[in-house]
Order: structure tokens, then C-alpha cells, then sequence
């Protein structure tokens, strides 16, 4: 069989934000914060990381854009052994919003754009969840808006939500990174009926509040006891967010995916914003902990693939002159 085999192809795709509290697993959100990969067949393998996001991340076929680009042409039985990639990217490295999906989807989905899209969204999904093993981050960044989903370690299935025009995002980004993997390690392998029903619950009960914009339930729906009192033992300061946030504005509180990074959701016709940003830097610098603030929206756009033609200027010039969305 052979396929189209396109030149060059830019992708954007969205951080996101997994758990919203309740939903280990299996609730996320898309936010407008994005990366952007050139994607190419090439002669020599070159790779191009642009930005401070991307310091540590190896340039060589050790990276991860590499690996899974090289895997979709695996899967679809070609062979193109040279790339040229370039990546830029706003989203804050092992911060908590979806670093790593974002570069595997955005690996996914240019891979498959250069090969003529054999592969549906659907197929990239389950690839995705099957590398990320959890499918919340990955689904938000393929799909776009709210998406609720599971993956059961044979198959990933999700449905999207629009997620209402009022919602806005404070996230506070401490300066510290912290793995999925160490935020993971502090978990029980067990945990009780309790914990389970409580979690079963509240969860439900926040995909009904965001499907039916019942913003006012999210204080109520957005409590946790399956990962964050655990992992509140890694970041100072998390436990009394979580417990106070919302007697400041938010509608409500969540550890953002594994953390470091702490989320607040809000109504953007509050008119508490400055107590907010106030409250969360105050309590984390109390701890010593710097926090970079930032007001976010839940990004409506999922991944995004483009044709790039031969006079199109590459990433590094847009980066440069500022223009680039
Ligand atoms: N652009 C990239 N290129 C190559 N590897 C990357 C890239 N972005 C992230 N990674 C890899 O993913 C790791 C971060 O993944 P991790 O799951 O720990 O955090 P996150 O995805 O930022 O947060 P979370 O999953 O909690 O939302 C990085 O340390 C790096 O190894
Ligand atoms: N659901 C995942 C998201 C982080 O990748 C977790 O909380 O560990």
C-alpha cells in the first residue's frame, strides 16, 4: 500500500490539566497554552528544541518526539529513519499540565500527518493512552475542551465536553519540577470502599456540574481522596489550597495532573480574582515556594496538523518576531 507522503507539516497542540480533583485518570481539560512541531522527512536526522521549556530534553533519536514519530511508521509498515523535527513550547516541562502528552500527541499526530493520515483520531488516541498509560492528559490535547475517558489497558474511549463560556483557569506554577512517576510512587496500592465511593461520586457528580454549567456545584463536586492527600506531602502549602481556596473566589481546587502545579477553577465574571492570585502565591511563598501565576482558558481546540509549503517561515523566525498562534 502507499500513501501520500506529505513534505512538511507544522502541529499545535494544547497543554493540559488532568484529575480536576476527583477524576484520577480519567477527567481533563485542554488549556490555551500550546506547543508547536515542525515536522519533516528528511536525509539526516535533526533535531531543533527551541525555548526555556526545553532545556534537558535530548536532541539526538533518544527523544521522545523521535521515538514515537518512528513508531507510527512502524505501525503503518514504512520506513523513514531521518526526520527533521523543531519544537517550541509554552508548556512549563514536568510542572504538572501535560508536558509529556503534548509532546507524544504532538509526535502522533505529525508522524500520521506525514504519511497521509492513516491512522484516525480514534487510533491515536488509543495509541496515546497506550504510551501515556492514563488517557486524561492525552485525550484533552487530541480532542480539545473537557474530555471524560478510560483507558482499561486494551482500549481508551472518551466523550468530550464543552466546557462552559464563563470558565476560566488561575494555575500557580512553583518553580520546582515533580515527575508523574515520583507524584505516583506516594500512592497507596490499596485504598477503601470509602475513599472509593467518595471519589465514584464526587467525580460524577463534577462531569454533571461542567456538562450542565452548574458552576456553583463545582465547590461541592471537586474534592479528592484518592491522590492529593498523598501528594500533598510533596508540596508545601498544597493541603491549606485545597482547603481554602474557595472562601477566596475559585469555584474550586485541584492539584493540577501530578503536580507541583496547584489549579484553581473560577467564574471569569468574579470579582475576587486579585484576593485569589493574592491567596495562592501568599500561602506558597509562606512555604518558600516561588510560584509563577498565570490566568488560562480551557482551550476549545484539540491537536492541529498543517500543511507547511516551501515558502513558509519556520518556527525559530515566528518565535523570534513574536507572532506566532
Ligand atoms: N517536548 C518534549 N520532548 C521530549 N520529551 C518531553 C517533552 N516534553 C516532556 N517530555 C518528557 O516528559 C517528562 C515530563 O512528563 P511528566 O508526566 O513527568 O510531567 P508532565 O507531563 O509535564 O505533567 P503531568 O503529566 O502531571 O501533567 C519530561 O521530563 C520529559 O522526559
Ligand atoms: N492522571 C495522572 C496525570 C499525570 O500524568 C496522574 O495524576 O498521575
Amino acid at each position: 500500500m502507499s500513501y501520500k507522503t506529505e513534505q512538511k507539516v507544522r502541529v499545535k497542540v494544547p497543554a493540559s490539566t488532568a484529575n480536576l480533583g476527583p477524576g484520577f485518570d480519567s477527567l481533563g481539560m485542554a488549556l490555551n497554552l500550546y506547543a508547536w512541531i515542525d515536522m519533516a522527512i528528511s536525509d539526516q536526522t535533526r533535531i531543533q528544541l527551541i525555548g526555556d521549556q526545553m532545556s534537558g530534553i535530548p536532541t539526538d533519536k533518544s527523544n521522545l518526539i523521535y521515538k514515537v514519530a518512528q513508531m507510527v511508521f512502524d505501525n503503518a509498515g514504512v520506513s523513514h529513519p531521518e526526520l527533521e523535527i523543531t519544537m517550541y513550547s509554552e508548556i512549563p516541562l514536568t510542572r504538572g499540565l501535560g508536558s509529556s502528552a503534548s509532546a507524544i500527541v504532538g509526535a502522533l499526530a505529525g508522524a500520521n500527518a506525514l504519511i497521509g493520515n492513516k491512522f484516525s483520531t480514534y487510533e491515536l488516541f488509543q495509541i496515546a493512552s497506550r504510551l501515556e498509560k492514563h488517557p486524561d492528559n492525552v485525550g484533552a490535547s487530541i480532542y480539545g475542551g473537557i474530555v471524560v475517558a478510560f483507558w482499561d489497558e486494551v482500549k481508551a474511549e472518551s466523550i468530550r465536553i464543552e466546557p462552559d463560556h464563563n470558565l476560566e483557569v488561575l494555575v500557580a506554577i512553583p518553580a520546582f519540577q515533580l515527575s508523574t512517576e515520583k507524584a505516583r510512587g506516594v500512592m497507596p496500592q490499596h485504598v477503601s470502599m470509602k475513599d472509593a465511593v467518595f471519589n465514584l461520586s464526587h467525580s460524577s457528580l463534577l462531569v454533571a456540574a461542567l456538562s450542565t454549567g452548574n458552576l456553583g456545584m463545582i465547590r461541592h463536586a471537586m474534592k479528592d481522596r484518592l491522590h492529593q492527600p498523598y501528594r500533598a506531602t510533596l508540596i508545601p502549602g498544597m493541603k491549606t489550597l485545597l482547603d481554602e481556596c474557595e472562601d477566596h473566589g475559585a469555584l474550586g481546587v485541584a492539584l493540577s495532573g501530578a503536580g507541583p502545579t496547584m489549579l484553581a477553577l473560577v467564574d471569569g465574571r468574579n470579582e475576587k480574582k486579585t484576593e485569589l492570585e493574592a491567596f495562592l502565591q501568599g500561602t506558597l511563598a509562606k512555604e518558600g515556594i516561588e510560584a509563577q501565576l498565570l490566568w488560562l482558558k480551557p482551550s476549545q481546540d484539540g491537536v492541529t496538523t498543517t500543511e507547511l509549503q516551501s515558502g513558509d517561515e519556520g518556527l525559530l523566525s515566528l518565535v523570534e518576531k513574536e507572532v506566532l498562534a
